[in-house]
């Protein structure tokens, strides 16, 4: 059984048809890398299957379920989704931490967090740092470890590479590769070469349409 099945769907803004009749089915487990020309639809595409927006037309299904059928903060727990350029919120750092903690009514797990934080490499003093004072590459990883804290089951991330420096994209792609071996299925969209040299499953979308039909997954 599929983990995410698109049928049909289609999106629509100001008269302009921004997702155009997309059937997908992502077996769980899957690791898919979307790509495509700027502009043909892909943040819109994940930002539909992360229920971020609805669709204009057609069905999303997550585990067999209409997506509509689940309540959003249920359904965000898990299926998650990373912006290209993450808003931290709060005043420090452990604001953002804490968080996956309090939706869930848990208490703060700081052994869990130190964890975490050792896994993208930042030292656990970065718990009270100001969120004002830290790097683009830092703010992605602590966004990211925000979001797997509890595993979602689809992880959805927005080129969340891009303008990244290298040790910080590489810290990032390895927890992504990391959080894959887990289970979790993985979109990512990217424009990265090497990223897309790597990858295993390539669809491409251009002008809201699948070019290549065949996505799906292992
Ligand atoms: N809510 C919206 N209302 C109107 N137009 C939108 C909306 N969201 C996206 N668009 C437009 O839809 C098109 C697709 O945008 P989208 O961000 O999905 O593309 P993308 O493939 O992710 O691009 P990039 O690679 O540059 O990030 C663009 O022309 C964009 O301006």
């Amino acid at each position: 059984m599929p983990i995410l099945t698109l049928e049909n769907v289609s999106f629509e803004s100001k008269q302009q048809k921004i997702i155009k009749n997309i059937d997908l089915s992502v077996e769980e487990g899957a690791f898919l890398t979307l790509t495509g020309p700027s502009g043909s639809g892909k943040s819109t595409l994940l930002k539909l299957i992360a229920s971020l927006i609805t669709p204009t037309d057609g069905k999303i299904l997550f585990e067999n379920q209409f997506q509509s059928s689940f309540q959003l903060t249920d359904y965000r727990q898990q299926v998650s989704y990373c912006f290209q350029q993450p808003a931290l919120f709060g005043a420090t750092v452990k604001d953002n931490l804490v968080f996956p903690f309090l939706v869930r009514d848990e208490e703060f797990n700081q052994e869990m967090v130190q964890e975490h934080l050792e896994l993208v490499d930042l030292p656990t003093s970065f718990l009270d740092k100001k969120i004002t004072e830290i790097s683009g590459g830092e703010k992605q990883r602590v966004a990211l470890i925000r979001n797997i804290l509890f595993l979602p089951k689809i992880l959805l991330l927005d080129e969340v590479t891009s303008g990244l420096d290298e040790k910080s994209k590489e810290i990032v792609l390895e927890l992504i590769r990391l959080i894959h071996t887990k289970g979790v299925t993985v979109l990512k969209v990217t424009h990265d070469e090497i990223e897309i040299q790597e990858a295993e499953h390539i669809i491409t979308i251009v002008k809201g349409e699948i070019l290549n039909g065949t996505a799906g997954g292992e």
